[in-house]
């Protein structure tokens, strides 16, 4: 017997164009000897619908299309993940599909409301194992967090179940795909019961579902995986109730997979959105050129714009530099000098500037040059029907540096849960596979070149520094005290955090980002704007 895991890239409400993916996968299934296919949690409709879970034309529209699903699947079986509206309750749900008709329903079980998926929200919990039988196997049901579930492994395996067929929704994060694979040995092996996990890959605004599909025997031995953040079907072989291991596609190393997830994350943005393509203020700085890159490789240098805009203070090898990054990459590169407008800026505001009493403040000309170049930029993206992405980075997005209406001004931030050390890393790695990236901008000292001789280290502390407390006290949570434990000067981690809290106000109008950390900085992040704790 064969099962094809079908690790597809669906679009959220775009429930025509999955259905015809799924019963493509079926198709591709048929033609290479596999009799039940198997899809992601939630393959129907795209997951994470969120809101629209509460609306219940969505949920009409996804049960006529499972209706409609069921009927043109006659000479196999399929396990296809929905929402699931019953007696008044909805459920996020596993249909088992044979002969043109749903032979078993299961429900989710192990509801999460871990601040990326609120389950709790929207749907009711299960409360029973589902089993079922194909070619001679009994096969189980679990849904993505359900396989932590060790009650309902072991209900599962007490019915009968000699094989768990996984439906997932599982999106990347650091470290995530080894992790994940160990959460789901530890049920395998405490229920001797083997398992196949079918993970969903694509973007879906934040978060990117890395695919990675894999199949565990009962002694904890991953026999099958797929490649990572590819859609594609795999198939797995079972002979004389034995999952029979095939040749495994290595999971990418952590910066490869970062630099893949990010890559993604653009691309299906972009596509899903029916966007022409990005258009980015290239400074000559390190940041914009990984964005640069990253958008390069997700999208192709046709789709790809850059600007380069250059103040007073801009020095020639930040123009250099920029003109060599796009060239390298092929991108149409344009460069629009703003020292007229700024010094016009000036002029115009000179009489209310000079009628404030208090003395001046270097800010207001330093963020008038980013919001100019905001404002050039979001004209061109009108004109060429592009989306600007914006190049702020997680360190400067945590601490606020960064401007409103300036260089924040965008539809997509790449970099938002990526820090200035990984920055780093990921500019060595791309560079690495073909040499893009100029070595000065990976040699220079970062600045906003806002006022002559700027570097960031005037405002902020050493980034290697930064970082750590940034990391320690947003993604693991540690308090003031805790960083300091670790060795960190008490005033400086007080700083740091002081700037954190005070600069909510920034992220809440900031363009969303692509998560690759347990906590970004967007949903997974939610602290009040007004709070005197810790300010
Ligand atoms: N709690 C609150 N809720 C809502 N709004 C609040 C607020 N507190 C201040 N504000 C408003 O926000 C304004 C301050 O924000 P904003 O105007 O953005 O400016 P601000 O944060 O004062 O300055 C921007 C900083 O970022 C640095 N920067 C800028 C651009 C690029 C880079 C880089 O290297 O990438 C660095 C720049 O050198 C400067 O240090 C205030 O004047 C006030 O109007
Ligand atoms: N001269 C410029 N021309 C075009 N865009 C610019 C220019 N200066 C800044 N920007 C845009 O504003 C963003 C913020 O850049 P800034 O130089 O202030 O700091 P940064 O965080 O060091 O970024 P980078 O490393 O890309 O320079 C840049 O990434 C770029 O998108
Ligand atoms: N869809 C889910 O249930 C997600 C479960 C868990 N947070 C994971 O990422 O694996």
């Amino acid at each position: 017997m064969n099962i094809a895991l079908a690790q597809l890239n669906c679009t959220l409400g775009d429930l025509a164009g999955n259905v015809s993916k799924i019963l493509h996968a079926c198709q591709q299934a048929r033609q290479a000897g596999a009799g039940l296919v198997v899809t992601p949690e939630m393959a129907l409709c795209g997951h994470p619908p969120q809101d629209w879970l509460l609306r219940t034309d969505f949920i009409q529209a996804c049960q006529q299309a499972l209706a409609s699903l069921a009927t043109q699947i006659y000479d196999m079986t399929l396990v296809v993940g929905h929402p699931a509206y019953l007696d008044g309750k909805l459920y996020n749900a596993a249909s088992v599909i044979r002969a043109g008709r749903i032979v078993a329903t299961y429900h989710k079980r192990h509801l999460l409301n871990d601040g990326l998926f609120n389950d709790q929200r929207y749907f009711e919990a299960g409360g029973q194992p589902c089993i079922f039988e194909h070619d001679g196997i009994t096969l189980g049901l679990a849904i993505c967090a359900d396989c932590q579930l060790l009650p309902h492994l072991q209900s599962t395996r007490q019915m009968g179940a000699q094989l768990l067929l996984v439906l997932s929704a599982s999106p990347f994060r650091l470290d995530k795909l080894a992790d994940r694979q160990q959460r789901v040995r530890e049920g395998v092996l405490h229920t001797g019961m083997p398992a196949i996990y079918v993970n969903l890959v694509g973007g879906q605004d934040e978060l990117v579902f890395d695919g990675a599909s894999f199949a565990i025997n009962a002694q904890g031995e991953v026999t099958h995986q797929l490649t990572a953040f590819r859609e594609m079907l795999g198939k797995v072989e079972i002979k004389d109730n034995q999952l029979v291991p095939s040749p495994c596609t290595p999971l990418p190393d952590r910066i490869s997979g970062i630099y893949s997830a990010l890559c993604l994350g653009v691309r299906d943005f972009i596509e899903k959105n029916r966007i022409a393509g990005v258009l980015i203020g290239l400074s000559g700085g390190i940041d914009s050129a990984l964005v640069l890159a990253i958008a390069v490789d997700a999208l192709g240098s046709d789709r790809v714009r850059t600007v380069m805009m250059p103040s007073p203070y801009t020095i020639d090898i930040s123009i250099q530099d920029a003109r060599v990054m796009a060239d390298n990459l092929g991108v149409h590169h344009e460069e629009i000098p703003i020292a007229t407008l700024f010094k016009n800026f000036l002029q115009t505001l000179r009489p209310a500037l000079e009628a404030f009493p208090s003395p001046s403040n270097p800010t207001t000309a330093e963020n008038l040059q980013a919001r100019i170049r905001g404002t050039l930029l979001m004209a061109l993206a009108n004109q060429y029907g592009l989306l600007v992405l914006t190049t702020s980075n997680k360190s400067e997005t945590a601490v606020g540096y960064s401007t409103l209406y300036g260089d924040m001004a965008g539809g997509l931030s790449v970099l938002k849960d990526v820090s200035k050390t990984l920055v780093y890393q990921l500019c060595y790695h791309r560079n690495h596979i073909s040499p893009i990236i100029p070595e000065r901008i990976l040699q220079r000292p970062p600045s906003a070149e806002l006022r002559p001789n700027q570097t960031d280290q005037d405002s902020l502390p050493p980034y290697d520094r930064l970082d750590a407390i940034i990391a320690a006290h947003v993604e693991q949570g540690m308090s003031l005290e805790a960083i300091t434990n670790l060795g960190y000067e008490e005033n400086e981690v007080r700083r740091v955090l002081r700037l954190i809290h005070s600069s909510e106000y920034k992220r809440r109008q900031a363009a969303p980002g692509i998560r690759i950390t347990r906590r970004d900085l967007g949903q997974s992040w939610r602290f009040p704007l007004t709070s005197h704790f810790l300010k």
